[in-house]
């Protein structure tokens, strides 16, 4: 995932005030995005038709409702390279003027932001304040959690008051934020009903949302190493949205080629791009069927090719 730095720890009220945008976060023509989202992810992320049919509605939604009950609250999960990060900037961008540059996105990664283990007392004490103090600043804030699997457990539990109903504290609105937690989490589990259906001879995209949700949440509850572990999130249903990213097969892997190729402004050769998606490691080692990176190092591999 591309790590994003934040300004510093600009924490307290007004905190993260980087160069105010001359427009309100989430103008109101902004609730018309949906339509432009929609088609921007249908034509340019690959293989997630379940992505797009959880996140347009759960968004649009939840921007139509001027009293919404609690924070909008998503997790992404799926394997590396699967779209993610990708899907997340892209929403952002519709959201938000500027995109994931705007002072109202907010973006943490463990490595960055939380790195030293024996510092979590402070991280705590800074993430919460840091949350208020931009709430507080604009309701309409949004904040992603990359690498939810390398946040320290202890960690989500500041979070998790946000992410509730119950925050309206001095003229606050906490239930305006959208949050989006980011994991690898539950991949396997997402590769291996995908893999499942494969050998029944099902498309991958049939894969029941009803099955697949519970396992999904029952998987990063019980993994010690998951910054959800036994965290009272997934207990308490505070997230709204499961969002499993399915595995990519060779076919979506060709169209990440041709997207970048096009995007590089590169001759689009059919040999090149059969090259480069052949070099790619597939799963399982006998069949493979999907990509083990999904289309993650497509942009780096052009370059051999070149
Ligand atoms: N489904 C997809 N459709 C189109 N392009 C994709 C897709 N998935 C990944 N890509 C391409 O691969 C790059 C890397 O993907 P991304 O960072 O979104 O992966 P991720 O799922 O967040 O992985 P990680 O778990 O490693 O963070 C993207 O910038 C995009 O160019």
């Amino acid at each position: 995932s591309g790590l994003w730095a934040l300004g510093g720890w600009a924490v307290g009220a007004g905190g993260g005030q980087r160069g105010r945008s001359p427009l309100p976060a989430f103008s109101k023509r902004r609730l018309g995005f949906a339509a432009g989202l929609e088609c921007d992810l249908a034509t340019n992320v690959v293989g997630q038709p379940l992505v797009r049919q959880q996140v347009v509605p759960a968004v649009r939604e939840f921007l139509q409702n001027p009293h919404p009950a609690k924070p909008l609250v998503m997790s992404f999960h799926g394997s590396t390279g699967t779209g993610k990060t990708y899907v997340s900037s892209m929403l952002v961008r519709y959201l938000f003027q500027g995109g994931l540059q705007s002072p109202y996105v907010h973006q943490f990664s463990p490595i960055v932001h939380f790195p030293h283990a024996e510092r979590l007392e402070q991280y705590k004490e800074n993430l919460k304040h840091w949350i208020q103090g931009n709430l507080t600043n604009c309701g309409r804030s949004a904040f992603l959690f990359e690498e939810m699997d390398k946040m320290h457990p202890g960690l989500i539990d500041v979070i998790m008051p946000f992410l509730g109903p119950s925050w309206v504290v001095y003229g606050t609105n906490y239930r305006k934020a959208i949050f989006i937690f980011i994991s690898n989490a539950g991949g396997e589990l997402i590769n291996k009903m995908t893999l499942d259906l494969w050998h029944a001879h099902k498309d991958r995209e049939e894969i029941s949302m009803q099955d697949l949700v519970p396992a999904i949440s029952k998987a990063v509850f019980e993994n010690p190493q998951s910054g959800f572990w036994k965290s009272g999130i997934i207990n308490d249903s505070l997230i709204d949205f499961v969002v499993p990213f399915l595995p990519l097969k060779h076919h979506h892997v060709k169209q990440c080629v041709i997207s970048e190729l096009v995007q590089q402004g590169l001759e689009v050769r059919p040999g090149i791009v059969q090259e480069v998606a052949d070099s790619i490691p597939y799963f399982p080692e006998e069949e493979k069927i999907f990509s083990s990176t999904g289309c993650k190092t497509v942009t780096s591999r052009i370059s051999f090719f070149f």
